[in-house]
């Protein structure tokens, strides 16, 4: 474990503050027709890993705004999954955690705050990301070494640390799997990554 000064670690929340504005800005500047070939080329590469992990439970979200993959991601993933397959979409609580709760159709999920889609089935608790081989998450950026950037509010660091061996992957627009991002103690890594013209790429 390295050894993080205080002024290491003010320097790091500092950095990722300015990164995920200038990442959400590009983001926010993509033409609509990018973000539909990029989605399209997302859930093509999210296809080959489910068929090759075959797994029983993942968990993924509803990607709002420009996040990659579009709105559809839960349709696409349930029917890319076995029959018998659960998909556990995140429902945010007061404090910023994660619980979930099985993706049940469109007509299950529900506008709620900043934006987001959530589903309105039974709540699995926060435990319940533990049970997913596969858990696809939302990242601004990730770096060669596995270092994902969030939205700041440690959702995916708490809930990560509860996954045991699950294959974590995130879905990035081409541009944001970078060579190195600030990192803190508590940041949880991921395994992987998609991106639109990369697909597939192993990190860390
Ligand atoms: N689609 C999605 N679902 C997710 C996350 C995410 O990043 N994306 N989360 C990741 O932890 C958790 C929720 N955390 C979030 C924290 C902040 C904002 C946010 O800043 N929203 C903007 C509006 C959306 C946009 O256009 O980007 C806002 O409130 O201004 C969104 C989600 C769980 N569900
Ligand atoms: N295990 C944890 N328990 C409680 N708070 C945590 C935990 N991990 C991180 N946090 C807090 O969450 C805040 C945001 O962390 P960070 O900037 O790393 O978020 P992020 O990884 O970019 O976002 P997210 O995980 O929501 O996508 C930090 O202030 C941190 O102290």
């Amino acid at each position: 474990m390295p050894d993080f000064s205080d002024q290491d670690e003010f320097a790091a929340k500092a950095g990722k503050t300015a990164l995920r504005g200038r990442l959400l800005a590009a983001r926010r500047a993509l033409p609509e027709e990018s973000r539909r070939a990029a989605a399209g080329r997302v859930r093509r590469a999210l296809g080959d890993l489910i068929a090759a992990e075959r797994p029983a439970v993942a968990t993924a979200y509803v990607p709002v705004g420009a996040e990659p993959g579009g709105a559809g991601l839960p349709d696409v993933l349930t029917r890319l999954l076995h029959p018998d397959g659960t998909l556990l979409l995140p429902v945010l609580l007061p404090d910023l955690d994660l619980d979930w709760a099985e993706y049940a159709g469109p007509a299950s999920l529900t506008p709620t705050a900043r934006g987001l889609r959530e589903p309105s089935g039974r709540r699995r608790g926060p435990a319940a990301v533990a049970d997913a081989q596969l858990v696809v998450v939302p990242a601004l950026a990730v770096d060669r070494r596995g270092v994902r950037l969030g939205r700041g509010g440690g959702s995916y660091d708490r809930a990560l640390a509860r996954c045991g061996s699950a294959l974590v992957v995130a879905l990035l627009h081409d541009g944001e799997l970078v060579g190195e991002l600030p990192a803190e103690p508590h940041d949880r890594r991921v395994q992987g990554v998609i991106t639109p013209a990369g697909g597939f790429v192993r990190v860390g």
